[in-house]
């Protein structure tokens, strides 16, 4: 027997027509293929591109094929049910899981979709192979409740400076009103970008602490993410200048009510020259230890003569001992507090007054920090002559400011590329500011708690300064020239 061919005519012509539907756009073989491709790759392309829609698919079939519809409807419907029995139950918890949920949906749609576009358009890529950019990576980003902190690791031959360059295209590129830029480890730069601002609605007294406070950690006012801003002044001099009614009154307050609680106890004396009769520090005399309010320079002279000496005597005695004097009731931490530095640095037409001034201010300034003694100055006109000695003060607070140049006056011009732009505080945010921290190249912004003239008066009644002890500084005026060193011989403006 013959065996029968296995491609006879009627065997080719099934074929050819089968090629031919295969071929046909709109036969049913070429939809039913299509189908069965769509049924076949929609869960992998799902699982690939929305991993969480696929994994709810999964449990939703899942649920059905063991609980059968009812428990499908229960299963969509008991999340909903919670999340409102939440929301009527605890408000706040719910809204800050929602808000985290917000920000990682921002968080993926704007920054990790158009980092590479707007990193490329800024001239912060580099040209990679095939003529494609090459983007510096986005580490991470951190969502607080008034800005975005996008983490970026820097390409080889960038430094911080590039992106404090362009912050203003990537401002603009997100749509943001400010970005600052943070170097805070090696090879990595912060952007911060401005989400909405914390800091519109003042900031109330805060509480006073009855423990012993960190001098080098006060809390005095609030970042622009919210959290406590800790202002560091012992072992530091904080100089603040400000426009009138910028709030230089709430920087001075603020720092004082975190002072107060450690005055009673003598580990902190508050020395207080207010050269404009005082009108500032008066409110609050109570506190000092020493005062002076008198239209009368010399004795502005004297105060600060007396820190200078106070200077001179510790650190003769810390020589060879230790490097930082640590602050006791014995030998508290001494506050020097000039409310307008300018008046008496600069305003003086007594020449000799200037110059004896000048020669004190600068001996606290450079030696005062290490000895225990720290100077909290402020000044409404940053002209360089009256803040001449800004370089010795290693933190400045820029509030609300006249002009861009005033800004670099205060802080330099690093510091207002980096957005330090306290010429665009507005009138109706007093107590907002930038602060310089040297060492940190980043200005922060913050804003001063409120201190009411109330609170200020309670301060004065509840915290006293002690009544003067016999002579425990010893503020005989040290003659010994050995122990006057160099630079106390210089002036400060
Ligand atoms: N931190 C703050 N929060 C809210 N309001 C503030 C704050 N600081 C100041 N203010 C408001 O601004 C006004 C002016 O503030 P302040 O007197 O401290 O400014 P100033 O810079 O000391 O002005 P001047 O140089 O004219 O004395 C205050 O009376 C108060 O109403």
């Amino acid at each position: 027997m013959t065996p029968r061919p296995v491609l006879t005519p009627k065997t080719i012509k099934t074929l050819a027509t089968f090629a031919q539907n295969l071929l046909d756009h709109d036969s049913l073989i070429r939809r039913l293929l299509r189908g069965l491709g769509w049924v076949t790759l929609t869960p992998l392309m799902l699982l690939r591109k929305l991993p969480q829609v696929f994994a709810a698919g999964c449990v939703l079939l899942l649920a059905y094929s063991i609980l059968g519809t009812g428990g499908l409807v229960l299963l969509l419907v008991l999340p909903l049910i919670t999340w409102v029995m939440w929301r009527l139950a605890h408000p706040e918890s719910a809204e800050q899981v929602a808000a985290r949920v917000r920000r990682r949906r921002r968080y993926r749609r704007i920054y990790r979709k158009h980092w590479p576009t707007i990193a490329a358009g800024c001239g912060l890529s580099i040209p990679g192979a095939f003529g494609r950019q090459v983007a510096p990576e986005l580490i991470g980003v951190t969502a607080y409740p008034g800005a975005d902190a996008l983490h970026v690791r820097l390409l080889a031959g960038q430094s911080p400076a590039d992106y404090a360059d362009r912050a203003d295209a990537l401002a603009h590129a997100f749509g943001s009103p400010q970005v600052r830029v943070r170097s805070d480890q090696p090879g990595t730069v912060t952007l911060l970008f401005s989400t909405g601002d914390m800091l519109t609605e003042p900031i109330p007294a805060m509480l006073l602490d009855a423990q012993d406070a960190d001098f080098e950690a006060l809390p005095v006012g609030l970042t622009e993410d919210g959290s406590p801003y800790r202002l560091r002044l012992l072992y530091s001099h904080v100089l603040t200048a400000g426009a009138t009614g910028s709030g230089k009154g709430s920087a001075l307050w603020s720092t004082v009510r975190a002072l107060a609680p450690s005055v009673p106890s003598g580990v902190v004396e508050l020395w207080g020259a207010d050269p404009k009769g005082g009108i500032e520090l008066a409110m609050g005399r109570a506190l000092f230890s020493r005062f002076t309010a008198d239209d009368e320079p010399g004795d502005m002279v004297q105060l600060v003569n007396d820190a200078a000496d106070l200077v001179r005597q510790r650190s003769k005695r810390l020589r060879g001992h230790s490097r930082k004097h640590v602050p006791t009731a014995e030998e508290p931490f001494v506050v020097l507090i000039i409310d307008e530095l300018a008046y008496l640095t600069d305003y003086q037409d007594d020449t000799k007054f200037k110059h004896q001034f000048n020669k004190a201010l600068k001996v606290v300034l450079s030696q005062g920090r290490a000895a225990g003694v720290s100077v909290l100055a402020f000044v409404q006109d940053p002209r360089k002559s009256v803040v001449d000695a800004r370089n010795l003060f290693p933190t400045k607070v820029a509030l609300r400011l006249d002009t861009a140049s005033e800004v670099e006056m205060v802080l330099g011009k690093d510091a207002w590329e980096r957005g330090a732009h306290a010429e665009a505080i507005p009138e109706a945010q007093p107590g907002t500011g930038y602060v310089l921290v040297d060492g940190d190249p980043t200005p922060v912004r913050i804003r001063f708690t409120w201190v009411e003239d109330d609170d200020i008066r309670a301060m004065a009644r509840d915290y006293p300064a002690p009544p003067p002890a016999p002579p425990r500084h010893g503020f005989t005026v040290v003659t010994d020239g050995d122990d006057q060193d160099d630079d106390t011989t210089g002036e400060v403006a």
